[in-house]
């Protein structure tokens, strides 16, 4: 019996088609199950036929209904794999049919897909805007390096005739996956050994013989990034009936390395821009993780609860609701965690106390011994010092290094200071109250020295997470191979919090990976909102040296955002209810839609205008309701873990970004003012990031200074 296969491509439209046309497949595909290569050629109801004029002579239609045709590789080869590629309308279905071309790439040993009818008509147009151009895209490679990469004659010639990467965006949709995923990132200015380790070492199989082997049956078995190749009997159906998540199935190799590499001898840090993945990744290697050999627990963590009920969801869905998998791993915060460690171990736990608690408290304290210090610089002093190095008496304060503080402190002052803790302490213990980070203190001492209650912990958001925290989840797990698995992009920092992983047992180096392709966005909302970091340097994830963008892109693409100012409120809510509206109009659903601004003061207009206009709305305080129809409206905090086909970012005046009030003033703290600075400019790129198709971002007034230049 032949064997079947899906790809991405087929996938990437099956949801969208009406239900009799899914049926159709369903029907069609059982045939390829059921009958002999020569029965289905002579089949009457599948109507399996050749192309007309088809640049692959493999290509193939099958009949799904009157209407609708797939197009399939068949194999000429005996190797007995038919691909289901596409479903199309009759006459589009053969056009698209006629004009690709699949091929084995010599270096990846992928199948890859072009457009070669198009490739041909192009390239010598663009050929002889490249003879008068001043410079050439890839000048500087050979063409030997090229063809070491996996760069095929066609493939060549129309790279040579480029002369910038928009040309090469021009392409994108005619050229062969992988090809294109190499000149991308040639033209990024990676060298070629990188672009060989990234691109085509991820690819390419460990045992790839020397000559490439051109059976479809093992080029397929080579392409798990696109295609996916049904092996039982129940798969098909099972496979055919669910909503299609590509996540589930379509790993990028860069992920797949990450989430599948049998074992890691420590902890693990991948990063990489918004939208690469990255939690992806954490789930795959999850479920990785549970099929190994062991029977140990796993703690898979975040830093919100919404953002945990998502991750317990998507575990879910991945494992198929596997009840004895799940059981092995517990879903939940690091704050979550820790006071279930704590509340274990003591009947009366205090109770932990929000940041505006706290900061009530403060003042109380400044106020009570008369301190020379705002509640603000003792708030900071103690989280970032006294939590963050977990300083438990005055001498150990007086000789210690003060990090990332811009103010000097003598002894006089330092002792000042700890009075002020000691109080700001005995004013908690009085209240029965506590902190969150208190509270992981606490559970990291008690875990110390006690076997640690889980074999592996997989941290997703991991670079919001603070000292205090880091000491529970390391002490959590059971140090050695595959201890620790973390997962985060410090372009999107939004808490105030500053690590130094190596510092806190959690070395990384030699285990660090980054993931570049942006599977949300579209190239235009990413290139939109990197610009709005382009002005700063961010800190890495694991606290030494920096960290960038490059490389960073997505191979979607679409409309413009939209940056746009107006003289009143009003008129920015006006604006936004006809967006939304024509939104609508054009067909999205109205949770595909999200409306987000700094405060929740800033929403309340915009919903009341939105319903009295009749568009349904939904406030997303915390978890999200799944289903609830409704345009969602959320602060720019809430925006983390979700995402939404349109975003409209309001009241992004000079005013609520950078949220004065959340500014350290210069004089009192050069540093701490620089931070608390690009946390706010973080947490409107994670806003903006959020959106996958379509990004508007308006204010009212005079521009926040965090908008580009141009805007
Ligand atoms: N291999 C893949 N195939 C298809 N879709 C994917 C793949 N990987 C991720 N996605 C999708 O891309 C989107 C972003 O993925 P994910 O949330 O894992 O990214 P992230 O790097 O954690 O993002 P962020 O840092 O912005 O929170 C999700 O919709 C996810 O389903």
């Amino acid at each position: 019996m032949p064997r079947l296969a899906f790809a991405q491509s087929f996938w990437d439209g099956y949801d969208a088609l009406e239900k009799p046309v899914r049926a159709g497949v369903r029907k069609a595909m059982a045939k390829f199950q059921a009958m002999s290569a020569a029965e289905l050629n002579a089949d009457k109801g599948l109507h399996l036929e050749s192309v007309d004029k088809a640049r692959d002579p493999r290509m193939r239609t099958i009949r799904i209904t009157d209407f609708w045709r797939g197009v399939v590789l068949a194999p000429d080869d005996g190797s007995g794999v038919f691909l289901l590629v596409h479903v199309l309308p009759h006459d589009d279905a053969y056009t698209w049919a006629a004009k690709r071309l699949y091929s084995a790439n010599s270096a990846t040993r992928a199948l890859e897909v072009r457009n070669a009818v198009a490739l041909d008509e192009l390239t010598p147009l663009y050929e002889s805007a490249a003879r008068t151009a001043d410079r050439l895209l890839f000048a500087d490679v050979s063409d030997g390096t090229l063809r070491e990469l996996g760069i095929d004659d066609q493939v060549l010639r129309a790279a040579r005739s480029l002369a910038d990467k928009a040309q090469l965006e021009a392409f994108s949709t005619l050229l062969p996956e992988d090809q294109l995923e190499v000149l991308q990132y040639l033209a990024e200015g990676f060298g070629p050994e990188e672009v060989y380790r990234d691109v085509v070492a991820v690819r390419r199989p460990a045992d790839a013989p020397a000559e490439p082997v051109e059976d479809l049956a093992t080029v397929i078995a080579n392409t798990p990034a696109r295609i996916r190749l049904i092996t039982g009997g129940h798969e098909l159906e099972e496979v055919l009936e669910k909503p299609f998540d590509a996540w589930r199935v379509f790993l990028h190799p860069s992920q797949r390395r990450v989430a599948y590499r049998t074992s890691y001898s420590g902890p693990v840090q991948v990063t990489g821009g918004p939208g690469t993945g990255k939690t992806v990744a954490a789930l795959h290697r999850v479920k990785h993780l549970l099929g190994g050999s062991g029977s140990g627990r796993i703690l898979l963590t975040t830093y919100t609860n919404a953002l945990a009920a998502g991750l317990r969801d998507m575990l879910g869905l991945l494992l198929d609701d596997e009840e004895e998998l799940l059981a092995r791993v517990d879903v939940t915060t690091v704050d979550a965690y820790a006071n279930g460690v704590v509340r274990a171990s003591s009947a009366g736990v205090p109770k932990p106390i929000g940041d505006r608690d706290q900061r009530q408290l403060w003042a109380k304290v400044v106020k009570q011994l008369d301190l020379p210090f705002t509640d603000r610089f003792m708030a900071q002093e103690y989280r970032h010092v006294v939590l963050g190095q977990d300083i438990h008496d005055l001498d150990a304060y007086l000789g210690a290094q003060r990090r990332g503080r811009g103010t000097g402190l003598g002894p006089a002052r330092r002792r000042q200071v700890w009075e002020g803790v000691e109080r700001f302490e005995k004013l908690l213990r009085d209240r029965g109250e506590t902190t969150y980070l208190r509270v992981c203190a606490r559970a990291a001492r008690l875990l110390d020295g006690e076997p640690a209650p889980y074999a592996h912990v997989v941290v997703d958001e991991a670079q919001d997470l603070h000292p205090a925290q880091w000491r529970v989840l390391r002490a959590a797990a059971q140090p050695g191979p595959d201890d620790l698995f973390v997962t985060g992009d410090p372009h999107q920092r939004i808490y105030d919090s500053r690590v130094s992983l190596g510092s806190l047992g959690i070395a990384t180096a030699g285990r660090s990976f980054r993931l570049r392709v942006n599977y949300r966005s579209t190239e235009e909302v990413l290139a939109w909102s990197a610009r709005l970091l382009a002005p700063v340097t961010v800190e890495a994830l694991e606290g030494e040296g920096s960290d960038s963008l490059a490389g960073y892109r997505s191979l979607l693409h679409g409309r413009r955002p939209r940056a746009q100012g107006y003289p009143t409120r009003q008129g920015e809510t006006e604006a936004l209810v006809a967006d939304v509206q024509a939104l609508l109009a054009e067909g999205l659903a109205p949770r595909e839609i999200g409306v987000c601004a700094r405060f929740n003061l800033s929403l309340d207009a915009a919903e009341e205008k939105l319903k009295a206009a009749g568009v349904p709305v939904l406030r997303v305080k915390g978890q999200v309701t799944h289903g609830a129809e409704g345009v969602r409206l959320a602060t720019m905090h809430a925006m983390k873990g979700l995402e939404f086909r349109a975003v409209s970012v309001l009241d992004v005046g000079e005013g609520t970004l950078p949220f004065a009030r959340e500014i350290t003033p210069r004089e009192a703290d050069p540093l701490q003012h620089d931070a608390d600075l690009l946390r706010e400019r973080c947490l409107l790129f994670v806003a903006c990031t959020r959106a996958r198709e379509a990004l508007s971002v308006t204010w009212h007034g005079v521009p926040s200074p965090f908008l580009p230049p141009a805007v």
